[in-house]
């Protein structure tokens, strides 16, 4: 592992320009190069299917690969081969991620806007549903509990899993299991902007789903984006990217406690972004100390070290300044790790998921607290949600009208139809009213 290359900063010494850079995302592989790519990739599945959707896997994950669906019989042997220990943290992480979510389900509400007329919101769950399972640089049997928990309690008829192979062209016994436990039975190994688009507009052997989640590179969210701005195409969740953090910390945290956070995230990717604000000099300058012991130790060392290099140890004047930085970021994560850390909840909400005290690690939202991990990064949170149950329903009105109701809403009706100037909407009303 290379030096580490992070700095403290005190906020106040730097100009408005180098704020804003210490505050920008990393840059992502090139934006324009990704999304011509990306289109050409979708393109190729929707003129050659299957063929190109192997190409891409061969290309790409496994150079051998000559089929997509994974058999029942292999889910079967993954099921009973599985680690016990490993089996009992999923069966674990299921259940707690299950009674969050479950009581997320959304009940139908029925109003009388005036005296006979009942408006109602009901909820559909989606049909067939696309669940993307990031398989690049780490297995994430996690992932597949936080999409297929929900499109479970959900009861979406057709739920999709799709994750690009590993080095033996094959889907790791663990994701299998997780799978299996939420019900899944379709599973493809394919992965990337071909395993989006297949998803989307279909093959000879994938059918197309209503809507594409979960997290992935910047080929897949691109592929996410671009497929959901297409009318043929399908929905999407949410732009779920590499991974954040921002801690706000004072003299009460534990600095190697937010080394460990930082680096849980850092590991994830060389693009992972995180950050600590405090008013606190000396915690800073320990949790750097603390980075360097840790990152050592760690088996992808490289990787959070290239993810350390676009990071930042920010020194504020005050925890409020800390929580205006935040709330600018908006991060995916925002963990308080403060005296009296609930206090603050009230004045930053903007962040996909909220850690809150010293012992509440982010690691533990990623797995088995029962939230789900799959969140807004690049600043969303300013202005989507984290993925929830009701991510996997249609929301739909209907309305109920009487004679009388009619009569009470006529003259409005009829007068705000005349001043749009639609003849036929008036008349829609007044022939009824004409009937009795
Ligand atoms: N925000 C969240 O909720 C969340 C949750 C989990 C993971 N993540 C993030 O998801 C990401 C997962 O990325 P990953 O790369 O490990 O797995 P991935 O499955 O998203 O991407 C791997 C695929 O990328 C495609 N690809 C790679 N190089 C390519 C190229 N040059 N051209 C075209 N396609 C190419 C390949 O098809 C490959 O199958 C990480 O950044 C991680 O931080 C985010
Ligand atoms: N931290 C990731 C979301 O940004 C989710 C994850 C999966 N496994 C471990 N972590
Ligand atoms: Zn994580």
């Amino acid at each position: 592992m290379q030096g580490l290359n992070i700095k403290v900063e005190r906020w106040a010494d730097l100009s408005a320009d180098e704020k804003e850079q210490r505050l920008s995302r990393p840059r992502q592989a090139t934006a324009t190069n990704t999304q011509q790519t990306v289109q050409k990739i979708i393109a190729d599945i929707r003129d050659n299917g299957d063929s190109a959707l192997l190409n891409y896997t061969r290309q790409f994950d496994y150079p051998e690969a000559t089929s997509l669906r994974v058999s029942q019989q292999r889910i079967e042997q993954a099921v009973n081969r599985l680690d016990k220990k490993v089996a009992e943290a999923i069966d674990t992480a299921y259940g707690t991620i299950r009674r969050f979510h479950q009581a997320q389900v959304p009940e139908n509400l029925a109003v009388k806007t005036i005296k006979g007329v009942q408006c109602e919101l009901r909820y559909a769950p989606l049909d067939a549903v696309g669940l993307y399972i990031p398989g690049g640089s780490a297995t994430l049997p996690s992932t597949a509990l936080m999409l297929g928990v929900p499109a479970q309690l959900a009861g979406c008829q057709r739920v999709v899993l799709v994750s690009p192979p590993d080095k033996s062209g094959d889907l790791p016994d663990a994701l299998l299991y997780a799978a299996n436990r939420c019900g899944i039975t379709e599973i493809y190994t394919c992965g990337g902007a071909q395993a989006v688009a297949a998803l989307a507009y279909g093959t000879e052997s994938i059918a197309p789903v209503d809507k594409v989640f979960g997290p992935g590179n910047s080929f897949v969210t691109e592929a996410k984006q671009q497929v959901s701005n297409d009318a043929s195409g399908c929905a999407i969740d949410l732009p779920a990217g590499p991974s954040e953090l921002l801690v706000i910390g004072d003299d009460t945290a534990n600095p190697a406690y937010i080394a460990a956070d930082l680096l849980s995230q850092a590991e994830h990717g060389p693009d992972s972004q995180v950050i600590l604000v405090t008013p606190s000099s000396t915690l800073a300058d320990r949790v750097k100390q603390a980075l360097i012991e840790q990152c050592q130790q760690l088996q992808r060392a490289d990787i959070a070290a290239q993810a350390l290099a676009e990071s930042r140890l920010l020194v504020v004047e005050t925890i409020d300044e800390a929580i205006t930085i935040s709330e600018q970021y908006a991060p995916e994560h925002l963990s308080i790790q403060t005296d009296n850390a609930r206090s603050l909840l009230p004045k930053l909400t903007r962040a996909g998921s909220v850690f809150v005290g010293h012992y509440t690690p982010e690691s533990g939202g990623d797995y088995a607290t029962g939230t789900n991990h799959v969140l807004p990064t690049y600043g969303y949170a300013r202005n989507y949600s984290s993925l929830g149950l009701l991510d996997f329903y249609r929301r739909y009105t209907v309305q109920e009208v009487s004679y009388e109701g009619l009569a009470t809403l006529s003259e409005a009706i009829t007068t705000l139809a005349n001043v749009e100037g639609l003849d036929a909407h008036a008349k829609a009303v007044t022939i009824r009213m004409e009937d009795q």
